[in-house]
């Protein structure tokens, strides 16, 4: 029996085999595990079995090669097995045996056209990972999301941080929600309205530094990422950053976060790269944000606030010491209120510029909205009437309703020790990741009909008969319109926490640009260039949208 142990051959195999339990039975995830696994466990093979191989060197290589190897191949042969609890489930070979593949596809900006791929070829569901599953169907959003919503998956573990919770990167439920309090307090009605004197003062500025651009070529995209950076930048911290009136990203703000979201979107997918990678300090994009965001909550705290900004809620000043999160957990949200919201409501407003422009009969018709709710310039802050504008609105949800600033499914977990759980007909068993693909169903005929690929933000309204861009009528029970599937801010307790702040500084960038300016395409500019050049990483990244701007003198 000691001989058959000692056998290098059986002993490799028989350790492999129990390293490859351990990792599916215990998950271990630490660099530690790993190297005892890894390296100590083949190691000490290699010390026991080395009298029968010609040289220490030789024994060592061949041992650790074969060993890797086979928990590799076990590894493989099981989650291709018919064993596996997703067995059933159609997918690529490559999604089953490992998550490269969709890494790869958000590391090269392609997730929206490869998801869309998928579910044609294999259906309404998906096996996109070893444990994880696409939905492209509305059944699912309930449970996934909203009825007993589950809590979010691995995906979000790259937002912690040297130990710091940033609230979106918080899985637990009671974490989540304990923090999630204090952001609801920081976008409730009264919190939004102190910000809109901070939304003013940003678009004070845009309308005075477009001014100066009268009858220029300018690049709209890049002036939204301009003004909505600003404006996060004085919800979250008080300071402006100076975007909009240098008329450029001068400190590469703009740019590391778009790199930092890159990187983040392939990272994300394969989670158990962290512990490694935050051993290691860091470079790039991230050596970039952590030193800017430290600087912003130095400067924040030795300057305070004139008006009580996102950083003062987060940091729960009225609550007793020991409930209130800690300094590094109020910076990390202010500054996830960066990442998350400038970006993203850039994208949104625009597309919508986009889709205006590519449709001028609707530009007019909103310019015709805004003119006449808000005939004065000087009326342009008040928020409220811009909430009822209905074109407006139309406008603005029809674009996110083609194209998502966040294109991705949320992913969420069903988890281990639940029994599993039923997504639509689906059983799903426990310790699978599962996600709904809001883009794709937002623009499925089954929930938006007719024409689902194009802009009609009609659909939008609330009318006995609509107009279709053709020019033929049809009647309310023709329009298929399913707002439960209109979910640009996904749903559920771990949804968008600034969605009522990103709807409203749309609104007001939107009115106050195009009451102030004619906006047309650029001569010269090739408008499909803009579709061409979206890049979707978790967060859609755009090219430039060249127009030219006319002073209305309004
Ligand atoms: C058009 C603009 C925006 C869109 C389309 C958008 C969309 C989203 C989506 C889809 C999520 C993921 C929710 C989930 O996992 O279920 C999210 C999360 C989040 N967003 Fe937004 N967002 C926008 C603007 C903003 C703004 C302006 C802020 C900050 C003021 C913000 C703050 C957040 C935060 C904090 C989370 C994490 C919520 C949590 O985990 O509880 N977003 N957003």
């Amino acid at each position: 029996m000691a001989g058959i142990l000692l056998d290098p051959r059986a002993l490799t195999v028989a350790s492999s085999f129990v390293t490859w339990l351990i990792y599916k039975i215990f998950e271990p995830s630490s660099v530690l595990a790993s190297f005892v696994l890894l390296v100590l466990l083949p190691g000490a093979i290699v010390q026991q079995t080395k009298s029968h191989f010609s040289s220490w060197a030789w024994a060592a290589f061949v041992t650790y090669s074969f060993f890797w190897s086979l928990v590799v191949t076990f590894i493989a042969a099981y989650r291709v097995s018919p064993f596996h609890p997703l067995a059933k489930y159609p997918g690529p070979l490559s999604c089953k045996i490992t998550k490269f593949k969709v890494a790869s596809e958000y590391g090269k900006g392609n997730a929206r056209t490869w998801f869309m791929k998928m579910h044609q070829q294999y259906g309404e569901v998906v096996r996109i990972g070893p444990n994880e599953l696409s939905f492209k169907t509305a059944d699912a959003i309930n449970p996934i999301l909203l009825s007993k919503p589950l809590p979010k998956g691995p995906y979000y573990d790259s937002r912690i941080q040297n130990n710091v919770h940033q609230l979106d990167g918080m899985r637990d439920f009671t974490m989540h929600s304990k923090r999630r309090k204090l952001w609801n307090k920081s976008v409730a009605p009264g919190a939004i309205k102190e910000y809109g004197e901070m939304l003013k003062g940003v678009i004070d500025e845009l309308v005075e530094e477009l001014t100066k651009k009268d009858y220029e070529v300018v690049d709209m995209s890049a002036w939204m990422g301009y003004t909505t950076f600003d404006f996060m930048g004085r919800m979250a911290f008080s300071k402006s950053f100076g975007l909009v009136k240098a008329g450029k990203d001068e400190d590469g703000l703009m740019h590391a976060v778009d790199q930092g979201t890159g990187d983040a979107a392939v990272i994300s997918h394969i989670p158990w790269i962290l512990p490694f990678l935050n051993i290691l300090p860091p470079v790039g994009a991230s050596k970039f944000l952590q030193s800017y965001t430290a600087n912003l909550a130095k400067e924040r705290i030795q300057n305070g606030a004139v008006a009580r900004d996102l950083f003062s809620y987060i940091i729960a000043e009225d609550e007793p010491e020991e409930s209130r999160p800690s300094k590094e957990a109020a910076t990390s949200d202010s500054m996830l209120a960066v990442i998350a919201g400038s970006d993203t409501s850039a994208t949104a407003l625009s597309h919508v510029f986009y889709f205006l422009l590519r449709n001028p009969h609707c530009m007019e018709r909103l310019r015709k909205e805004i003119d006449t709710t808000i005939p004065d310039a000087d009326e342009m802050t008040d928020y409220s009437r811009q909430a009822d504008m209905p074109y407006l609105n139309a406008c603005i949800n029809e674009a996110m309703r083609l194209y998502l600033p966040v294109q991705a499914g949320v992913q969420r977990r069903v988890e281990r020790g639940t029994g599993g759980r039923l997504i639509g007909k689906y059983f799903v068993p426990e310790d699978t990741q599962v996600s709904v693909h809001i883009p794709l169903l937002q623009r499925d005929p089954r929930y938006f009909s007719p024409i689902p690929d194009e802009f009609w933000p009609d659909r939008f309204l609330s009318q006995e008969a609509y107009v279709l861009p053709t020019g033929e009528t049809i009647a309310k029970n023709q329009l298929i319109h399913n707002r439960n599937v209109f979910l640009p801010f996904s749903a559920g307790p771990q949804n968008c926490a600034g969605r009522a702040i990103a709807q409203q500084e749309m609104r007001a960038v939107l009115c106050a640009v195009l009451k102030r300016f004619d906006v047309e395409v650029a001569e010269g500019f090739d408008m499909d260039s803009w579709e061409r050049n979206l890049r979707d990483y978790y967060v859609s990244h755009r090219g430039p949208l060249m127009v030219r701007i006319r002073d209305r003198k309004v």
